[in-house]
């Protein structure tokens, strides 16, 4: 790993001092919006409202349909952070940067992260438009020890060797569950494992075939690294992928995948995801024991 790849303590602390000399706002939630899922940050009451550029040590955000804003408010009277935007490692990013986010996040008192992405589907039950709560994933990349969490251990983010067996939260996927439920969308949603692949190019017929066989429900191009350190550092994760197009195995299917058609599916179901991350947030106990208000 080169030394540009390291980031230290103090520049997590850095960032963290100058976020809380610019906002009252002491999150305990922390959102990060997937392709074309920024609506998520607009339910936020009293938002204060960052680009990327200014806020020190944060990379810059280049993908279309992620705007590069760091959002701080309320949600059913619960203090959250939204990422506008997330980094990718096809961006060129190290993932000590992709990540950096979550550990600020930590430095600021947040005890839960819910992620989104925008992913194909691989299971042949899967629509597109479906929601996905993502059960366990497949971390594609770090089979080769390419991982936020290479490089010297800072024990005081955690351990060496974290467990990753219970990467997320039973108890938030359950209420999840029963809040489709009352919202009546439980027919388009899904529970089901994502699979990180680097990207940034879309599947072959032979890898979707690949990942098809290895069980994989959806496969994205992020998630993963969050999520590692977000454990890593004690946080609760929950997940939810956005159906955005069906991953082709055939060699007859004519069907290509582009990005704007995952923006276009991101939109027309950006909405829902914000009911349903809306009507978490205002159920979820915030101090990290998992049990309803
Ligand atoms: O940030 P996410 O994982 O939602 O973005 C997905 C994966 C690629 O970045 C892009 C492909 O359309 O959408
Ligand atoms: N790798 C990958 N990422 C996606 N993001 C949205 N759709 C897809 C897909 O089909 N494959």
């Amino acid at each position: 790993m080169h030394k540009k790849d390291m980031v230290s303590y103090g520049d997590y602390q850095r960032t963290a001092e100058w976020i809380l000399s610019h906002t009252k706002h002491q999150p305990k939630v922390a959102i990060i919006c997937g392709s074309g899922l920024g609506l998520l940050a607009d339910g936020l009451q009293n938002p204060d409202s960052f680009p990327y550029s200014d806020i020190p040590g944060f990379p810059e955000s280049t993908v279309p349909g992620h705007a590069g804003r760091l959002v701080f408010g309320e949600l059913k009277g619960k203090t959250c952070v939204c990422m506008q935007g997330r980094f990718h490692m096809y961006e060129g990013h190290p993932l000590c940067k992709v990540t950096f986010p979550v550990r600020v996040f930590k430095l600021l008192g947040v005890e839960t992260l819910i992620v989104t992405n925008a992913a194909g589907s691989l299971a042949d039950s899967y629509n597109t438009g479906d929601i996905m709560i993502i059960r366990d994933h497949i971390n594609i990349p770090g089979f080769s020890s390419i991982s936020p969490l290479c490089g010297p251990n800072d024990e005081r983010f955690g351990p060496r060797f974290p467990a990753m067996s219970s990467a997320y939260d039973k108890d938030l996927y359950r209420l999840a569950l029963e809040i489709c439920k009352s919202l009546g969308i439980s027919h388009f949603v899904r529970e089901g494992v994502y699979c990180m692949v680097g990207g940034p190019n879309f599947e072959t017929i032979a890898e979707a075939r690949l990942l098809h066989k290895l069980g994989v429900d959806a496969v994205g191009m992020s998630t993963a690294p969050e999520v590692l350190v977000a454990n890593h550092c004690g946080m609760r994760v929950f997940g939810l992928s956005l159906i955005t197009n069906r991953v082709v195995k055939d060699y007859e299917d004519k069907e290509a995948v582009n990005h704007e058609g995952v923006l276009g599916v991101s939109n027309m179901r950006s909405q829902t995801l914000q009911m349903l991350v809306t009507e978490l947030v205002g159920l979820m106990d915030v101090n990290n024991n998992n049990s309803s208000e």
